[in-house]
C-alpha cells in the first residue's frame, strides 16, 4: 500500500516518520532546507509525549513525478497551500487513489454528499476556483480531523508535541473499506485513527476553537490559557462560536458539548501560541480563509447573521495585510 504524505512539515513529518518508523511504504513531499535535511540526513522525530528522539530514514521528494501513483494521498499542507498544488499532485493520483484531506477549517469537500438542498455546494474561501473539486474530484475525497500538536523546530526536525488522534470519515458517512485499510496502517504505526460515521460534527468541535481563539490570538499576542480566561476575549469567542453553532446545526451538526465547555478546554490547553500567532510571528501566511473566513461564507450561504465573526475577520484580515501574510 503506497502512502504520499504531501506537506510533509509539522504535521506530515510526524505522521510520516510514525509510518515510516512502522515499515509502511511512505514518502513524504516537501520543500527547501527541510526536503534538503531529511533528504541527507532523515528526519528527526522527537516526542516529548514519550521522551523519545529518533531519526529515521525517508524517501522524500520535491517532485511527485518522481513518486508516481499512489493509493493514498494524504494533504497536510496549510490550507491556502492546496490550490495551487492541484496540478503538480497529478502525477501521485491514479484511478484508485483516495485523497485523505488533513487540513484544518471547513474542507472545500464539505457539501458532497451531505444530501439536501446544498448538495454538491462550493466554497469559495477554501476551494478557490474549484480547483480541488475539478482537479482530485470529490469522490477521492476521505476526510480527516487532525488532533496532534507538532512543529518544525529546524530544517528535518519535527518536535510533536501531543495527540495522536487523527478521525477519519467518508463524506457519505459509510465505513468504507478504503477508509478501514488506512485506518488499519495508521494505528500499525502507533498512531489512533477511528474511521467516524459523522466526520462533520468532529469538524465543528475543532473549528469552534480555530475559528475564535486563533484570531483572536493573533491579534492580542495572548496564549491560550489567557484569552481563554480573560473576560472580555472569552466573550468574543463564545460570541463567534455561538454563531458557528447557528449555521452548523442549521446543516445538521449535533454538538456533543456547549460553547462553554470548548472554551474551558481551550483553557486547559495553557500557555500555547496558536498556530495563526506563530504564523504571524515568524511571517508566514496565515490560515484565515480556512478557519475563519469559510465560516462567514457558510453563514451567508444558511442566511446566518455573524456580526462577531464578520468583525474578527476584518480585523484579523487587515492585522494580516499590513504585515504582507494575507
Ligand atoms: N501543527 C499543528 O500542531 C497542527 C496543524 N494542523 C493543521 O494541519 C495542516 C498542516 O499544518 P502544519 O503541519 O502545522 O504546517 P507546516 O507549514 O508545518 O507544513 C506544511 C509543509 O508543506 C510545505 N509545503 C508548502 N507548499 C509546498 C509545495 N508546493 N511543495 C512541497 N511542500 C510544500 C511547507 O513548506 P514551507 O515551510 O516551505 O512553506 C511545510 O513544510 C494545517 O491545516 C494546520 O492548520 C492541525 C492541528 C495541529
Ligand atoms: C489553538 C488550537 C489548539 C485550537 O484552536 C489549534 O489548533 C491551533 O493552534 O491552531
Amino acid at each position: 500500500m503506497k502512502i504520499c504524505v504531501f506537506g510533509a512539515g509539522a504535521i506530515g513529518g510526524y505522521m510520516g516518520a510514525k509510518l515510516a518508523q512502522a515499515g509502511a511504504e511512505v514518502s513524504l513531499v516537501a520543500r527547501g532546507p527541510h526536503l534538503a535535511a531529511m533528504k541527507a540526513r532523515g528526519l528527526r522525530l522527537i516526542e516529548e509525549e514519550t521522551g523519545t528522539d529518533e531519526t529515521v530514514p525517508v524517501r522524500v521528494a520535491e517532485d511527485a513525478a518522481e513518486l508516481g501513483e499512489q493509493d493514498y494521498v494524504i494533504v497536510t499542507l496549510k490550507a491556502h497551500s492546496v490550490p495551487p498544488v492541484v496540478g503538480k499532485m497529478q502525477p501521485l493520483i491514479g484511478e484508485g487513489t483516495t485523497i485523505v484531506s488533513g487540513v484544518n477549517g471547513v474542507p472545500w469537500w464539505y457539501f458532497h454528499k451531505i444530501g439536501g438542498p446544498l448538495e454538491g455546494t462550493r466554497l469559495a474561501s477554501v476551494d478557490p476556483g474549484d480547483a480541488q473539486w475539478t482537479g482530485f474530484g470529490p469522490d477521492r475525497v476521505l476526510g480527516c480531523v487532525v488532533y496532534p500538536a507538532a512543529e518544525v523546530i529546524e530544517p528535518g526536525v519535527v518536535r510533536h508535541i501531543e495527540g495522536n488522534r487523527f478521525s477519519l470519515g467518508e463524506p457519505d458517512g459509510s465505513k468504507s473499506e478504503r477508509a478501514t485499510r488506512l485506518s488499519q496502517a495508521l494505528a500499525a504505526a502507533g498512531l489512533k485513527a477511528p474511521v467516524r460515521p459523522k466526520l462533520r460534527d468532529e469538524i465543528w468541535v475543532k473549528l469552534w476553537g480555530n475559528l475564535s481563539f486563533n484570531p483572536i490570538s493573533a491579534l492580542t499576542h495572548a496564549t491560550l490559557d489567557v484569552l481563554c480566561t480573560d473576560p472580555g476575549t472569552r466573550g468574543v469567542a463564545r460570541a463567534m462560536m455561538l454563531e458557528a453553532q447557528v449555521i452548523a446545526e442549521k446543516l445538521g451538526v449535533k454538538f456533543p458539548i456547549d460553547v462553554d465547555r470548548r472554551i474551558e478546554g481551550g483553557a486547559a490547553v495553557g500557555a500555547h501560541r496558536t498556530s495563526m500567532l506563530q504564523d504571524l510571528d515568524l511571517g508566514r501566511p496565515m490560515e484565515i480563509d480556512a478557519l475563519v473566513g469559510s465560516v462567514q461564507e457558510l453563514g451567508r450561504i444558511t442566511g446566518t447573521p455573524t456580526p462577531a465573526i464578520d468583525t474578527v475577520l476584518a480585523l484579523v484580515s487587515l492585522r494580516a495585510r499590513v504585515a504582507g501574510l494575507y
